[in-house]
């Protein structure tokens, strides 16, 4: 097969969306549930739209109906007429705000007949006594004009200024006199169309108190909230003038007038009607002064402009909007980092990598993979929302809704990329993104909207907290409601661009600079954590030719390690050589490679590998022998870039892994100790990417996977078209080692190959090592001395993180196998001659076992001769009856226990 080079860019990222492609065809129905979303949660927000209608703006919130067209104030209750058309509007009496008895300012306890205090004050007190003495008039009998008198109520505005709510309102009117009499309570008839009922006129005191100075009279009001005096009582006063420089020439007049009333929260407008019966009758004192009391300014009655028919409508989606907005949007968060974090906790990201897939592909692919899910999210949502006519939707303009949800969406990837090289667990990383979700919508109505709405608040605290990613999106959300809200509350358009001003400008500038900052945030940290590149890895260097290194003697650091065995020794050396020559020379160059893990929790740091050099040519399978933690998968992890050496390096054909890691990984095939896979993709699929990541294509492609299937027994019975989640644990082991000789790698890494097989796949897979290392430099390592003997030209021994032998197979069964093991089994009683004869064989011989007439003896084959243990088996069987007896050659076994044996 053609050699092929590494995979360009473009085939890169196309083997990827393919790949994504079929992942996400498998999980399409995943998919269909996240697009669909947005229809439930519109859904849901028209249903309670129909609730609340249903509740709330029933009957009781428009205008009475005798049927279904003839509407009118004549068929309302007093609720109803609110909402009426009123072509003519009613008349109605002023009135003043008096506090309820059981608040007014009085000593020592109110009662039902506490006086409305009044304050006043001046430059001229006794012509403020006069002017106040002219505030109201005495009449013994009621006149039938309530102009005449000066009428108070202690009741609450109401919605609409249409009528006075006092008149509705089951408290009684206060007739405010200097002086009660039986006379001055009455009853009066309120006619005033539909209306008619009686209503109480009940007299009460006015008092009179004069201060001295104007901060006197604020003192003393201020003393009259629950706050502001320290037993925390009310004490409430009806009103206060103060007259300033008034003489005969000049009214001048302050009115303090109790804004508790005032009512000018959202929903409800200001209600303000019951001031100007104050400033009449400072008008009317003043005129009484002048002309006496025959001339008067009579405040007959108050009344609305008219108005056409309403309807109480509470469009609940603009309303809550915000908040729902925010946490539909932010729903996406969640899935998006969970899908990231997924890769990097499976290690398919590593596992992609290693086989050659760039960083760059891998972020343009994914991103705009998730670009365009929340993309078609988002669009569902807006047309949906549009449908079932929200408003919110409806009533902005579609432009300024596209610009401002692609940024949102578009920052919200980025703010998922950076969070994702913060967690490796998707179970954290999902509770911390559901938190972020749902805190942030919180936060936003209970703080931020506070804050927002509060116009003392510093503009400048906004925008710092608008720097919070969830909370721009609230404003952006929030102003978005508001037009909304607004356009159809005075029944004109939402947010055009004409008016997209402000907050809305504010935040979407916000957004779309920290985008960009995030992004570059994310991909930078991703390389430097990650991908482990230098932290300023952009101003450095990065020449696409192929590095020659070459070694002087004195750069090569001598390390001489105590005890150290000369095959150990030479290969040390060898490597040595090599890198005073060229490191291209080698498919393999470990120099001195050394991996230290940092203590954690307590622990101690770990010596993992101390001081690795081991040099591979070309088409050498090279096995790596140790018992468990002996730190052959930290070298491999080495190797192949998952952790970084901490001193010492090591070439992979002449490219530094310090260095040139994503160039080696277009060149190398790993079969990692625990199986990387996508469990919803099939073994075809698997090759069909990796194949891709190592530039096949077409037919070649296609031939490629079929070998490799049939190589690893997957082709036969429809297993490669599998999903490898229904894979057992062997199938899953063959289609890793498939993975990582596909493309034709140069040097493959297989971390215990054949863990899990049965001896018949075991046996297809040595077949398959052993075609593919014609080719390829295989390093293996292993725990069946069977599988290194088979397979491996060389092999190491690692014990405790350092080399104890190396060297073929045969010549360490040479080394430190050296004596033949002799196995006789007799009768107990014959146990002491048999022993006689082996020492006769051989002087040095030794009892290595011994059970019931079964004895075992080691023989240094220097002096054994294989006849002259046939002729003494020979002469004892002469001698007495001999059951069974063998004699056998050490095997790696032995060589292995042997070593390991030594260290421990
Ligand atoms: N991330 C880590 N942090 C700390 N110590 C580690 C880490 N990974 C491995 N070790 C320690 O390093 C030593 C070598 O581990 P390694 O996994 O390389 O051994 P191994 O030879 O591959 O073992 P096995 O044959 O069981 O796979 C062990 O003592 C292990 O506990």
């Amino acid at each position: 097969m053609a050699e092929s080079s590494p995979a360009s860019f473009l085939t890169q990222a196309d083997a990827l969306l393919r790949k994504n492609f079929v992942f996400q065809k498998r999980n399409i129905w995943s998919n269909i549930r996240l697009v669909t979303i947005p229809f439930f949660l519109c859904f849901l927000l028209l249903v309670i739209q129909m609730l609340f209608d249903s509740q709330f703006n029933d009957v009781h919130g428009q205008c009475g109906c005798l049927n279904e067209k003839t509407c009118g104030l004549r068929y309302s209750t007093s609720e109803q007429a609110a909402f009426c058309a009123i072509p003519k509007p009613p008349q109605w009496t002023p009135l003043l705000q008096i506090p309820a008895p059981q608040y007014r300012a009085v000593a020592p306890y109110p009662s039902r007949s506490s006086p409305a205090t009044f304050f006043f004050t001046g430059k001229n007190q006794s012509l403020g006594k006069i002017l106040m003495r002219n505030m109201y008039t005495n009449f013994s009998e009621f006149d039938g004009d309530l102009a005449n008198y000066v009428l108070g109520s202690s009741s609450l505005p109401a919605y609409t200024n249409y009528m006075d709510s006092t008149f509705l309102s089951d408290l009684p009117i206060y007739n405010i006199q200097h002086e009660c009499s039986p006379n001055s309570s009455f009853s009066t008839l309120i006619d005033q169309f539909p209306l008619a009922f009686p209503k109480e006129i009940n007299c009460v005191q006015g008092l009179n108190l004069w201060q001295n100075s104007s901060s006197d009279v604020n003192n003393e009001l201020f003393r009259g909230y629950r706050k502001g005096n320290p037993d925390e009582k009310i004490n409430e006063y009806a009103a206060a003038f103060d007259f300033q420089n008034t003489n005969r020439n000049i009214l001048n007049v302050s009115v303090w007038y109790n804004s508790t009333y005032k009512n000018d929260t959202v929903v409800r407008p200001m209600a303000l009607i019951r001031v100007p019966r104050l400033v009449n009758m400072a008008s009317n004192a003043y005129l009484d002064f002048l002309k006496g009391s025959e001339t008067k300014i009579l405040f007959e009655y108050v009344k609305e402009m008219p108005k056409p028919e309403t309807k109480l409508g509470l469009d609940i989606a603009s309303l809550i909007g915000p908040l729902f907005f925010t946490w539909v949007i932010l729903l996406l968060f969640p899935v998006i980092l969970t899908t990231l974090v997924y890769e990097k906790q499976q290690r398919l990201r590593i596992m992609m990598k290693m086989h050659g897939l760039g960083d760059a592909p891998y972020w343009i692919v994914s991103y705009t993979y998730f670009f365009l899910i929340s993309f078609l999210y988002m669009l569902c949502f807006a047309l949906f929302g549009s449908a079932i006519g929200l408003n919110f939707f409806r009533l902005n303009d579609y432009s300024i809704q596209l610009v401002f949800f692609l940024i949102c969406i578009n920052l919200q990837i980025s703010i998922a990329f950076l969070a994702s090289a913060m967690f490796s667990d998707v179970k954290t990383a999902t509770v911390i993104a559901y938190i972020y979700v749902f805190g942030t919508g919180l936060l936003g109505i209970f703080l931020f909207q506070f804050f927002l709405e509060d116009p003392h608040f510093p503009r400048g605290w906004i925008i710092a907290m608008e720097l919070y990613p969830g909370f721009s999106l609230y404003r952006g959300l929030y102003e978005l409601s508001q037009s909304a809200f607004a356009g159809d509350y005075r029944g004109v358009e939402g947010m055009r661009w004409g008016n997209f001003e402000n907050g809305m400008k504010e935040v979407t500038c916000i957004m779309l600079i920290e985008w960009l900052l995030l992004l570059a945030s994310a991909y930078y940290i991703d390389q430097i954590t990650y991908s482990r590149k230098h932290p300023l890895f952009f101003l450095m260097q990065n020449s696409s030719k192929k590095k020659q290194h070459h070694f002087s003697q004195s750069q090569i650091s001598k390390v001489v390690i105590e005890m150290e065995k000369p095959d150990v020794c030479q290969e040390r050396e060898k490597v040595e050589q090599y890198l005073l020559e060229s490191t291209e020379n080698c498919a393999v160059l470990c120099n001195n490679l050394k991996k230290v893990y940092s203590g954690k929790d307590g622990n101690p740091q770990k010596l993992a590998v101390r001081g690795l050099s081991i040099a591979l040519p070309q088409g050498e399978c090279f096995g790596m022998l140790g018992p468990n933690g002996a730190g052959k998968t930290s070298f491999i992890n080495m190797m192949t870039g998952i952790t970084k050496p901490s001193s010492g390096t090591a070439f992979v054909q002449g490219l530094d892994i310090l260095t040139d890691m994503d160039r080696i990984y277009t060149t190398i095939g790993v079969c990692p100790q625990h199986d990387l896979l996508w469990e919803k993709l099939s073994g075809r699929e698997h090759l069909l990417f990796y194949g891709r990541l190592k530039n096949l294509k077409g037919s070649v492609l296609k031939q490629a996977v079929e070998d490799s299937l049939r190589s690893v027994n997957l082709f036969h019975g429809g297993n490669g078209d599998k999903q490898v989640g229904k894979y057992s644990g062997g199938m899953k082991r063959r289609l890793s080692v498939a993975i990582s000789l596909i493309g034709n790698p140069k040097v493959v890494y297989m971390d215990e190959p054949s863990t899990g097989l049965d001896p018949a796949s075991r046996k297809s897979l040595w077949d398959v090592v052993k075609r593919a290392k014609r080719k390829a430099a295989i390093i293996l390592t292993t725990h069946s001395m069977e599988e290194a003997e088979v397979l491996c030209d060389r092999l190491g021994i690692f014990v405790d993180g350092s080399l104890q032998c190396i060297g073929k197979p045969k010549e360490l069964k040479g080394r430190y196998g050296g004596s033949y093991v002799l196995t006789v089994t007799t009768s107990e009683e014959h146990e002491q001659e048999v022993e006689q004869l082996v020492h006769n064989i051989s002087e040095n011989a030794k009892k290595i076992y011994r059970t019931s007439g079964t004895q075992k003896f080691e023989l240094p084959k220097k002096e054994t001769k294989i006849a002259e243990v046939f002729q003494a088996v020979a002469k004892a069987k002469m001698m007495f009856p001999v059951v069974a007896w063998g004699l056998a050659d050490t095997t790696l076994e032995d060589v292995f226990v042997k070593v390991a044996q030594t260290l421990s």
